[in-house]
């Protein structure tokens, strides 16, 4: 499918979806704790349903109710024991799935596949192989891909880990380690990257009655014999999908972005600071922040915590006064694309000046983009990103595959045009 989208400013109010970050993480720790837990104010995207899907294959039981507007909430009858089975576990494209339910299936036991589609087939798991070897668990993967069967059996340990891979292999041993018969440790061998992910973890199990001792970041460690307590949670604004629209409001109008924590622990908070180093007037207020049409300036980012924010910085960055570098970005290749290959092929196309670096970009700031046809690399981050460079094309931007919002924003379109936006299918993009 594609979708063509006129050149035009945006202005007025979007109501930002939940966090997926912490969306998979209270409801996984609901599944954890033995008794009924509630999960309000979550949206139902592709990711977070191979999430619950995971765990209703391992035997939860969760009954989805409507919450407010497009919202759900999600009542969850958890297990501290859940009890072996052999199935399948489709987590679709979303690594957070897959990373943090292979620990959950090997503290079950049982013998579980696990599939996926797209680029998640090949995303690294080496990590948690290297476990399975040490601690003698039983798995098969085809030629180091999905599908990957495991039989269970994780045992307490001093888990040494490379901090440049995914922070999400220390967020799958987070959630159970507190639930084995002894201590444990994760030990990081290299600095950890995506360090706000990891908090947000350690926040979530906190909620739910876990600790999780954090050591500066370079080791944490884990008591066993903990339990997960049921706790009714309500999931916060998504600052990695506001950042689209905060964008797009310093881009070309006055966008309001509600329903935000300024205390949230989430890593792409920081976009805040990057767009008013990049000379952007935001107006903060307590949940709301307006973003007003500003002329931009060239800033360098290290994008080692923020990854998920590389490709719409891209955008702005290609629409600055100067010359923007983004540093520590190698991990962004192995995302649902290459995602410094993705921005930067598709920006060129539309009269960007972007090049990809070994880890990183380099962009010249041009005026406006053209505009013509693109495709989104079958990649959500990529496909919103580009639907914000179209504000500010001289033409209409076709973008090709536009459906693949639907993994972490299936709204996103719907929330264009209530900022006024224009959309129309296009028979180009065929
Ligand atoms: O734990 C999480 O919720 C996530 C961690 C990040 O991945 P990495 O730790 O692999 O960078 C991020 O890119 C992803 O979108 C979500
Ligand atoms: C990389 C992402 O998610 P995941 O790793 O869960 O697939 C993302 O949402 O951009």
């Amino acid at each position: 499918m594609a979708i063509e989208i006129l050149p035009k400013e945006l202005n007025g109010t979007v109501h930002i979806p939940p966090s997926k970050s912490i969306s998979h993480r209270a409801i996984i720790a609901g599944a954890l704790s033995q008794g009924r837990s509630t999960v309000g104010n979550v949206m139902l995207s592709a990711d977070i349903k191979a999430t619950c899907n995971a765990l209703i294959s391992l035997g939860i039981h969760m009954e989805i109710q409507k919450y407010e507007g497009n919202r759900y909430q999600i009542i969850i009858c958890g297990k501290e024991n859940m009890e072996p089975v052999e199935t399948t576990i489709d987590c679709i494209e979303s690594g957070s799935t897959l990373r943090f339910m292979i620990p959950i299936a090997a503290l079950a036991g049982g013998r579980v596949t696990f599939q996926g589609r797209g680029k998640l087939v090949e995303r690294p798991l080496n990590i948690y192989y290297e476990i399975f070897k040490k601690q003698g668990i039983e798995y098969r993967n085809h030629d180091g891909k999905l599908p990957l069967t495991i039989c269970g059996g994780l045992k307490p340990d001093n888990f040494y880990i490379r901090g440049d891979i995914s922070s999400q292999f220390i967020s799958g041993l987070m959630f159970v380690l507190p639930l084995l018969k002894e201590d444990s440790a994760i030990i990081m061998k290299t600095p950890l990257e995506s360090k706000g992910y990891v908090d947000l973890t350690i926040d979530v199990l906190k909620s739910f009655g876990v600790h999780v001792e954090n050591n500066n970041y370079n080791s944490f460690h884990i008591k066993g014999n903990q339990r997960y307590i049921p706790t009714t949670f309500k999931v916060e604004g998504d600052f990695s999908q506001a950042a689209f629209w905060l964008a797009a409001g310093a881009l070309s109008g006055r966008v309001a972005s509600r329903g935000l924590n300024l205390n949230s622990l989430q890593g792409d908070k920081d976009i805040l600071r990057i767009i008013q180093a990049m000379g952007g007037r935001l107006e903060i207020g307590d949940d709301t922040i307006i973003a007003h049409k500003s002329s931009l300036k060239a800033l360098d980012v290290d994008a080692s915590q923020i990854p998920d924010l590389v490709p719409i910085i891209a955008v702005m960055a290609a629409l600055s006064k100067g010359t923007t570098t983004i540093k520590n970005a190698g991990r962004l290749r192995i995302k649902e694309s290459d995602r410094l290959k993705a921005i930067a092929t598709e920006l060129n196309k539309i009269g960007g000046k972007v090049s990809e670096l070994n880890d990183g970009l380099n962009i010249e700031g041009v005026e406006n983009f053209t505009g013509g046809i693109v495709d989104c690399w079958n990649d959500h981050r990529i496909a919103m990103a580009l639907a914000i460079a179209a504000t500010r094309c001289n033409k209409p931007l076709i973008i090709m595959g536009e459906e693949a919002v639907n993994k972490s924003y299936p709204d996103f379109w719907k929330d264009y045009e209530t900022l006024g936006g224009v959309l129309g299918v296009s028979s180009d993009g065929k």
